[in-house]
């Protein structure tokens, strides 16, 4: 399959800080990867790279094998990179319908298909941003990435601080968008085991280097390198 997203070698930081050394790997079209690591590895700063949030410092990030490191945040975004970010930006005093349709493009991802997806915001569509609980407010913040019909999904940590209920609910998105739905994704994930599951190759950072590469199966299956890398033993 066609590699639509690279980083080669990349390097980058905030300022002068470099927090990411040279960080490769590539993602397929209808790939999903798992990118993990322990607190403060730079998981989120390899998404604002890859967005274009850091100062990029060295190497290449190309989509579609164009080099867009030139882009301004919003021109990868038309370019399509789609991006949930961990505050999950969407607009407070916005209704739910009006912060989607806000931001939609044509194509297979309409209101009529998040809402498909999230049964929740279809109930809630009337509702303001700020009127959410914060599980809904993560739903919507991945409705509005999708419905931008992105060509590939960045998620940086989606069930972070909810309810282990609402955990299920977005991992089971996840899986759909992914699995049923073929859409390439980068998911920073603390669960690791369950994002796993549901992913085809997982990346482990440690101090903003990638340590490990390889199927999520196989990693899943790995102790040894869970509990070196994440901490995480055999019953986690
Ligand atoms: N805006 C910023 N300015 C300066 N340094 C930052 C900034 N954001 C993050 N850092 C630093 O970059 C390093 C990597 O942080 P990053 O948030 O990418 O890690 P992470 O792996 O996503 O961790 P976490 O799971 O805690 O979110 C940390 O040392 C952090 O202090």
């Amino acid at each position: 399959m066609a590699e639509l997203l690279v980083l080669e070698q990349v390097s980058a930081g905030y300022g002068r800080a470099t927090v990411l050394q040279q960080v490769s790997f590539g993602l397929c079209e209808g790939e999903a990867m798992a990118l993990l690591g322990r607190n403060g590895v730079g998981k989120t700063t390899t998404l604002n790279t890859v967005i274009g949030l850091t100062r990029q410092q060295g190497g290449r990030i190309l989509l579609g094998g164009q080099d867009i490191a030139r882009l301004s945040p919003e021109r990868r975004v038309e370019a399509g990179i789609g991006w949930v970010p961990q505050e999950r930006g969407i607009f407070r005093s916005l209704t739910v319908e009006e912060n989607i349709t806000a931001v939609a493009r044509p194509g297979r991802w309409t209101l009529e298909a998040v809402y498909g997806l999230f049964p929740r915001l279809e109930e809630r569509r009337r509702n303001f941003g700020n009127q959410l609980s914060g599980g809904e407010q993560q739903m919507l913040a991945i409705a509005r990435a999708l419905v931008l019909n992105p060509k590939v999904l960045l998620l940086d940590e989606p069930t972070e601080g909810l309810a282990p209920i609402i955990v299920e609910e977005l991992l089971a998105a996840i899986r759909w968008i992914v699995r049923e739905e073929g859409m390439a994704a980068i998911v920073v994930e603390q669960h690791a085991r369950q994002i796993l599951a549901i992913t085809d190759r997982a990346v482990i950072l440690d101090r903003g280097t990638v340590a490990y590469t390889g199927a999520s199966g196989t990693l899943a299956a790995d102790t040894a390198v869970l509990g070196r890398f994440l901490g995480i033993g055999g019953e986690d």
